[in-house]
């Protein structure tokens, strides 16, 4: 697959609203960092506006870093939740911000501490778990625990799991790891190896969440017409370019999880100067 084709070029007569705006409802107490570096993801992938309605710590530390990011409740065109939280430690004001994301009928990246939401989404889901993350929603889903998959089983075979997961739950599901594998509900499978092994880093796929909540965003129209299709191509494209902009920022030597968001602007515009 192209991923250049999945990146929206803004056109002379549009502004940011008819760009896409991405909703963000992630970070924490304990990871306002998380909540940081998929905002500053999202912004560097390219879209109209962020609305981040995160915890009030998390969100200053945004707004430090990212002044034109709103905080203001609003219409959005997608969005990202659960990076840097705990699922077992939810403040009831983070279940309220989840819910009203989870009833907008909007497309959502779920990922880390809210992924055991998905099943309470009313708009198109991709989850983005880990290994560690798709067995325990795994083991939430099982019947019994005589069904339970550990973490080994997925990484013994990840693309298998994916496609499996994908069925059960009746989402589009990416999962990360140095080959990142794609399964949509409609039968798309894509396994994206992009990047070097420097990008195992804290705060790597609190990026990626950034990237694909951006494209999800900013291909609204697309999604419409389309979700089942649309959804998995998309996540295959934010793997692909997370990948590269880690292969930019590393050059062979070691990136923190900022260095691949910054790197996002040059790595896009690379993919759109080849289509
Ligand atoms: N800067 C930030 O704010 C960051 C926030 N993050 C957030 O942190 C939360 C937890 O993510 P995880 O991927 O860690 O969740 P996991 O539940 O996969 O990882 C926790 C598990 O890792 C194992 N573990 C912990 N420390 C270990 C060590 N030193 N050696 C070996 N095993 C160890 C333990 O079994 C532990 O239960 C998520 O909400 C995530 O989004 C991470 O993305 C890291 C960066
Ligand atoms: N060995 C590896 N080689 C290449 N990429 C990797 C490797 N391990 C992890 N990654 C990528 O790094 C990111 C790690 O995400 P995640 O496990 O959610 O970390 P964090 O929670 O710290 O953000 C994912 O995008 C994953 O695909």
């Amino acid at each position: 697959m192209e991923s250049a084709p999945w990146i929206a070029v803004p056109d002379d007569a549009g502004d940011k609203y008819t760009r896409g705006v991405l909703g963000v409802v992630t970070g924490s107490e304990q990871y306002p960092g998380a909540a940081v570096l998929g905002v500053e993801a999202a912004v560097r992938t390219g879209l109209g506006m962020v609305r981040y309605i995160g915890a009030p710590r998390a969100a200053d530390f945004v707004l430090h870093r990212r002044p034109e990011v709103v905080t203001a409740v609003g219409r959005v065109q997608a969005w990202l939740i659960g990076s840097g939280m705990d699922a077992g430690s939810r403040p009831q004001e983070d279940a309220v911000r989840l819910r009203t994301a989870l009833r907008d009928g909007t497309p959502l990246v779920i990922d880390a501490g809210a992924l055991d939401l998905a099943g309470q989404a009313t708009g198109p889901v991709v989850i983005t778990p880990h290994y560690r993350e798709l067995a325990t929603v795994l083991a939430a889903a099982a019947d019994d625990d005589s069904d339970a998959v550990t973490a080994d089983d997925i990484a013994a075979d990840p693309g298998a799991w994916a496609v499996r997961a994908s069925e059960s739950l009746g989402v589009t599901v990416l999962l990360k790891g140095h080959t990142t594998y794609i399964a949509g509900t409609d039968g798309s499978r894509f396994s994206v190896e992009a990047g070097p092994a420097w990008l195992a880093t804290a705060g790597s796929g609190d990026v990626l969440g950034g990237v694909l909540g951006a494209l999800l965003a900013t291909h609204a129209r697309e999604i419409a017409a389309s979700s089942a299709s649309a959804v998995p191509a998309l996540a295959a494209t934010a793997a692909f370019v997370h990948g590269r902009a880690g292969e930019r920022a590393s050059q062979g030597g070691p990136i923190a999880a900022l260095d691949i968001a910054e790197a996002l602007p040059a790595t896009v515009r690379e993919l759109l100067a080849g289509r």
